[in-house]
C-alpha cells in the first residue's frame, strides 16, 4: 500500500485526548502512538508477523543493562528495518561543523569572548550545511564533554536525511521557523521553544519560515535529563507535563534520497531509494521532545542575594560525578527582583566550569549593551567575569524597589570541561575585539577610609 506517494506531508497519527494536536505530554513518558489504526502491537514487542507487514525493530539509547530508571529505548514498527535504510558510505566534508577534541593550532581559547550575531545570508544553507560550530569540550570517543553551535538555515534539505550517532542535539532557536521531520513524529520549533533530538534519531529539517538562525549544544555524554529539585518540592523550574513528544508519522516516498551520519566526528553518506522516515507506529521513552521556555517557572531569592544560576537550570546532563554536570542548560528569563540591600546583578566570579551563553531576545542585566539577540560569549574555565561597569554601577546606586526585569531570554550551555573556540569563532565569525574593555572602566574606588563610596 503506498499510502502517502505523491504527498510531502506525512501521514501522522490523530491526536489522543488530552494531547495538544500533533503531540503527547510529559518528560521521558513512555509513550505508545500509531499513524494507521492496528500498527501498534498489542501486548508484545515482538509479534511473529507485524500488522500491515511492518518490521519490529528497538532503537536503544541507553545500555540495555541501564538501571530503570534511566533506561531508554523505543519499539519502532516501520515499512522497512532502518539496515535498508543505508548502503554504502563514502565520507563527506562539513567543514564547519567540528567535533572534539578539536584544538586548532595558534587560536588561543583562554579568555573572555563575546561575538555579535553570525550575519544573515542569502547563501543556500541547509541544517547541515549551515551548522557553525563555535567551540568544543571534552572527546566525542569517550562520550563526554559537548559542542556548541549556531546555525544558519536559508532552505529545507529534500530527500536528504541525517542522523548523529555522537550526539543528542539540544536546539535553541533564536529567530525563523524550522521543521524536524523525525523517524518518530514531527516537531515544529520557533523562538521561545527549544527541541531535544535524541542520537541515532534519523530526521530532515524544512524551512518553515526564514532565514532562521540559532544555538544547538550538542551533547556527546549522557542525556539530558530533568534537575533535581531538593528542598524546592516536586513543582517549579520544568515541568514535565510541558515537554511535548510528537504523535507518530510516516511516509511512503520511493524517490532516490541520502542519508548523512555523523560518526566520531566524521560524516559519512549513502544514497538510497526511498524515505527513511517510514516508522508508522512507535512506543518507548527514547524520543525526542520540545518544550516552551515560555512555561519555565523561574525560583528566586526573595529577600536578599544573588543565588547561584544553578538555580535556573532547565535540563542538566550528568557526567557521572554527582553534582559535576557534563552539561547544564540554564535559563535567564523574565522575573522580578525585589532583593533587599543587594547588588542585584550577577556577581564577580570565576568558575570552575566553563560557561557558553547566548541571547535569545532582551537585554541581559549583567551586560547592558553589547550581548545582543543572536550574540553569543564564553567565559572560559576559571576566567574572571562580571558585570560590566555600566551595569555595575547602575545596580550599585538603584532604588531597591521590586523591579521586573521584563523582555529578557538568554541562556547558558555551562560544561565541567575547558571550551575549545573552532577557527571559525575565532577568524571568522563576529567577534567583538573589544569585550574585554567593557570592565576596563570599572574604578578603584577604595580609599582606605570606611564607609560606603559614591
Ligand atoms: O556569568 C554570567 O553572566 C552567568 C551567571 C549568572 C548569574 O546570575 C550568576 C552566575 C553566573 O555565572
Ligand atoms: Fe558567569
Amino acid at each position: 500500500m503506498n499510502v502517502n506517494a505523491a504527498s510531502r506531508e506525512m501521514v501522522r497519527a490523530p491526536s489522543a485526548i488530552g494531547t495538544t494536536e500533533g503531540y503527547m505530554p510529559g518528560f521521558g513518558n513512555d509513550f505508545e502512538t500509531e499513524a494507521l489504526p492496528g500498527a501498534l502491537p498489542r501486548g508484545q514487542n515482538s509479534p511473529q508477523k507485524c500488522n500491515y507487514g511492518l518490521y519490529g525493530e528497538q532503537l536503544s539509547g541507553t545500555a540495555f543493562t541501564a538501571p530503570s530508571h534511566q533506561n531508554e529505548r523505543t519499539w519502532c514498527y516501520r515499512i522497512r528495518p532502518s539496515v535498508k535504510h543505508v548502503g554504502r558510505f563514502s565520507r563527506i566534508e562539513l567543514p564547519y561543523w567540528k567535533t572534539a577534541p578539536h584544538i586548532v593550532p595558534d587560536v588561543v581559547s583562554m579568555g573572555q569572548f563575546r561575538w555579535d550575531p553570525a550575519p544573515l545570508t542569502d547563501e543556500k544553507l541547509t541544517w547541515l550545511t549551515g551548522m557553525r560550530t563555535m567551540t568544543t569540550a571534552g572527546d566525542v570517543h569517550t562520550q563526554t564533554g559537548m559542542a556548541s553551535h549556531i546555525y544558519l538555515v536559508t532552505e529545507s534539505m529534500v530527500d536528504d536525511y541525517f542522523y548523529s550517532a555522537d550526539s543528542e542535539l539540544l536546539v535553541v532557536p533564536q529567530q525563523g521557523r524550522l521543521r524536524f521531520c523525525t523517524e518518530l513524529g514531527i516537531i515544529d520549533l520557533e523562538p521561545k521553544e527549544i527541541a531535544i533530538i535524541p542520537r541515532g534519531l534519523v530526521y530532515r529539517v524544512e524551512l518553515l519560515e526564514g532565514p532562521a538562525r540559532g544555538f544547538v549544544c550538542e551533547n556527546y555524554g549522557q542525556k539530558f535529563e530533568l534537575p533535581g529539585r531538593g528542598p524546592i518540592g516536586a513543582n517549579c523550574m520544568a515541568n514535565r507535563r510541558d515537554f511535548k513528544t510528537p504523535v507518530a508519522a510516516f511516509e511512503d516516498r520511493e524517490v532516490p534520497s541520502t542519508v548523512t551520519v555523523k560518526w566520531c566526528g566524521q560524516f559519512h553518506r549513502c544514497e538510497i531509494g526511498h524515505s527513511p522516515l517510514d516508522v508508522v507506529a512507535w512506543h518507548g521513552n527514547y524520543a525526542p521532545c520540545k518544550y516552551d521556555l515560555r512555561n519555565y517557572c523561574p525560583i528566586g531569592a526573595i529577600l536578599f542575594d544573588h543565588p547561584d544560576p544553578s538555580i535556573f537550570t532547565v535540563l542538566t546532563a550528568p557526567s557521572g560525578v554527582p553534582g559535576t554536570a557534563n552539561i547544564d542548560f540554564v535559563l535567564f528569563r523574565e522575573r522580578w527582583m525585589v532583593m533587599e540591600h543587594t547588588f542585584r546583578p550577577p556577581w564577580y566570579h570565576k568558575n570552575i566550569m566553563s560557561e557558553l551563553m547566548g541571547n535569545i531576545y532582551g537585554q541581559y542585566d549583567a551586560k547592558p549593551h553589547g550581548f545582543v539577540p543572536g550574540g553569543m560569549s564564553l567565559h572560559n574555565m576559571m576566567l574572571p567575569h562580571g558585570p560590566d561597569r555600566e551595569a555595575f554601577e547602575k545596580a550599585s546606586n538603584a532604588d531597591l524597589v521590586p523591579e521586573k526585569l521584563d523582555n529578557t531570554m538568554s541562556f547558558m550551555f555551562e560544561t565541567r570541561f575547558p571550551q575549545q573556540l573552532t577557527e571559525y569563532a575565532a577568524r571568522e565569525a563576529p567577534l567583538q575585539d573589544d569585550y574585554v574593555d567593557c570592565w576596563n572602566g570599572l574604578e578603584k574606588k577604595f580609599d582606605g577610609t570606611p564607609g560606603v563610596k559614591p
